[in-house]
This record gives C-alpha cells, structure tokens and sequence, in this order.
C-alpha cells in the first residue's frame, strides 16, 4: 500500500491574464519530504507555489493536500506555512511576538513554550525580545522562518528565502533549515535560482521551463540522468558530444567507445549526442586521448579545464587543483563514467 501524499498535483494549469504560465504540470510531494524547484526567471515558479498556497486559482488540474480536494480552499484553510522573500515582519512587534502570531489556536500558556523551543531550534536563542530592526538580516530571515515554523505546519513554501543574504549565511540557513524541518517531519516546497542550494538542500528536485515540469526526481538522478537536453544543460556544467549508436549499448565518439545504461530507442548507425559531464573526465598520463587546454578556471578543490580535442570539440574536466594545467599546454584524458547519457542529435 502507498502512503497518501501530502501533496498531490495532476493536470496543473495556471495564467496571467490569459497568458499561460503553468502547463499541464504535475508532482507528488509526500510526508516530510524536501522538494525544490529550479528554472529559469519566469518560468512559473512563483506561479506554481502560488497556486499551491491559494493565492492563484488555476485554470485547469487538481491539487489535493493530504488526500483531499484542496481547490476550493482559501489559503489559511491549507494548513501550510509560507516564507517569501520579502520578509514582511512586523516593526513594532518583538520577535517572540512576531514568531506568536501564527498561534492563535493555541492556549496562550503554551503559546509561549512553543515559541521558544521554535526559536531556539531556528538559532534565536535569547533574542525573544528584541525588535526586528534590532536585528541583522540573517537573524531577520530567521525570525520570519521561526514564524512559519511555529504553527507546526505539514508543508512550508518557501520562494527564494535566502536570496538576500550572501552566501555564506545563506548556506548556514539552509543548512539549519533542513535540519530542522527533518527534525520536526515537515515537507517543504523551495524556489531557488541556485543549484548548489537544491542539490543540498532537497530530497527531490524540479526542473521547470516555460511552465513545464521537465523532471522531478533525486538531485543525482537529474544530474547524471538528465531527461532532456535542457535539463542536461540547465542542471550543471556539461558538453555535447557528437555519437553514432553501436551494437551492444555502446556509442563511438572521439572519445572513443563508450557505454550507455540501457538499449537506446535508436537504429545502430544513428547519430545523436551523449552528455559529457566535467566529471566524466579525467587526467591521464601516456594512454588516453589527447587534447589542449583551452582555457582554465580555479575552482578551490578543482580546477574546470575547457579542452579541444583534434577534431574541434570541446569538452571540459574538473582536476583536482594540484594537477591543473595552463592554456595552451597539451594533456591527455579518460572518460571515467559508468555510463553516458543519449539524446537525440541536435536539429
Ligand atoms: N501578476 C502577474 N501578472 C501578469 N503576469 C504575471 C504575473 N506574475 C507572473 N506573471 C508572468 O507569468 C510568468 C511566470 O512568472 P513566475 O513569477 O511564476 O515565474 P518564476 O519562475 O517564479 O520567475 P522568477 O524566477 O523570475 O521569480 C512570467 O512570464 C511572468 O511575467
């Protein structure tokens, strides 16, 4: 038996104006689990999350949240918590106030008690009672956090909630923000333009693009099994790499053979193109194909070398930073991958 899922979606449909901005989308988000959404800038993020929250009726699909029809609900009836980016505190009320607000349901002698058992799991302890401008704007984010947290919500959306801090705060958020929505069984819905964010931060990750949901699927999965081209492309660094389809699930490219995960849906003989991670490739000393070192970028741990194999493609490979090379210099590599992932070849 499957378990219900805290959010259901099928069909989804959404616009502005009679302009679309959601098509067709569909997602499952269960119990406690961490979702993210990644895509470009208007691509229905917000929209979708809006939907989700009640502030937008859509046109067309179900929404159901724990195994009911959610449609015809207005927002406070979801039962969800919501943290936007604009954080929209209230001045003149301290932070345990603040975080309070959300609580009216609860006995005023326990209204307190969960305040601070949130705000000391959010990382503002001893701050109860100061106000917001008497905080910085991380510990702001926090407060605004704690506030949709208080209630003990099932599900949080949460629409780019970091994107006002630099990144170091913002990777301690998340951080703490994940641990202790793991803490207390909460799912939550991110938007995010950043990547790094998502991988870390969710259990499943969406890529949208023009309103349609492309994948929803485990951060590795979309990484290293893209299911089209624009995924391949928008998730990561990668390059294209022209191939012509073999026996034996197998692909010839100028990189020579290589091994693709499954029978591919293609007559042997056919081109199409295999997806070449910075990953994939790596240094090697006297076997391996040679090519030249275009350009280099330090990365910390890893440096990305752009190289150019003799017939003109270019790929590029992550070294490690103390094997880096310089433009120009000639080096030879290896694919060290499991596998390649195949797309049809490009028009
Ligand atoms: N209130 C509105 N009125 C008219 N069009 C809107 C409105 N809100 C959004 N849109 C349009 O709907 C589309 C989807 O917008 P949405 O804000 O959902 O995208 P997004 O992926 O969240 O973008 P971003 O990453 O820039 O926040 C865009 O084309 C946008 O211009």
């Amino acid at each position: 038996m499957t378990a219900t899922p805290l959010l259901a979606i099928d069909g989804l449909s959404c616009s502005h104006a009679g302009q679309p901005a959601v098509r067709g989308l569909g997602l499952t988000l269960q119990p406690g689990e961490l979702g993210c959404l990644l895509g470009p800038s208007g691509c229905g993020k917000t929209t979708l999350l809006r939907a989700i929250a009640g502030f937008h009726a859509p046109d067309a699909g179900t929404l159901s949240l724990r195994g009911k029809d959610a449609r015809a609900l207005p927002p406070e009836k979801r039962g969800l918590g919501f943290v936007f980016q604009d954080l929209a505190l209230f001045p003149h009320l301290t932070v345990a106030d603040n975080v309070a607000f959300g609580l009216h349901g609860l006995a005023r002698d326990l209204r307190r008690g969960r305040v601070l058992e949130t705000l000391s799991l959010i990382g503002l302890d001893g701050l109860a009672d100061r106000y917001p401008h008497e905080l910085s704007g991380g510990q702001q984010q926090r407060v605004a956090l704690a506030r949709s947290l208080a209630p003990r919500p099932d599900l949080l959306l949460l629409d780019e909630p970091f994107s006002s801090l630099d990144a170091d705060l913002r990777g301690r958020l998340r951080d703490d923000l994940r641990a202790v929505l793991k803490r207390l069984g909460i799912a939550a819905l991110l938007v995010t333009h950043d990547q790094e964010e998502a991988f870390v931060f969710a259990d499943t990750v969406g890529v949208m693009q023009a309103g349609v949901l492309l994948q929803w699927a485990p951060g590795f999965e979309l990484y290293h099994r893209p299911a089209t081209p624009f995924v391949a492309s928008f998730v990561g660094d990668g390059r294209f790499l022209e191939a012509r389809v073999l026996e034996g699930n197998r692909v010839a490219t100028s990189l020579g053979e290589l091994p693709v995960a499954a029978a591919l849906p293609y007559a042997v003989g056919s081109a199409v193109r295999v997806l070449l991670r910075p990953d994939d490739l790596m240094p090697s000393d006297d076997e391996g194909i040679e090519c030249e070192v275009r350009a280099v970028a330090f990365r910390g741990a890893e440096s990305l070398h752009t190289l150019v194999l003799a017939d003109g493609t270019a790929l590029t490979a992550l070294f490690p930073s103390h094997q880096q090379r310089e433009p120009g210099q000639r080096v030879r590599v290896k694919p060290d991958l499991a596998h390649v992932v195949v797309f049809p070849a490009a028009d």
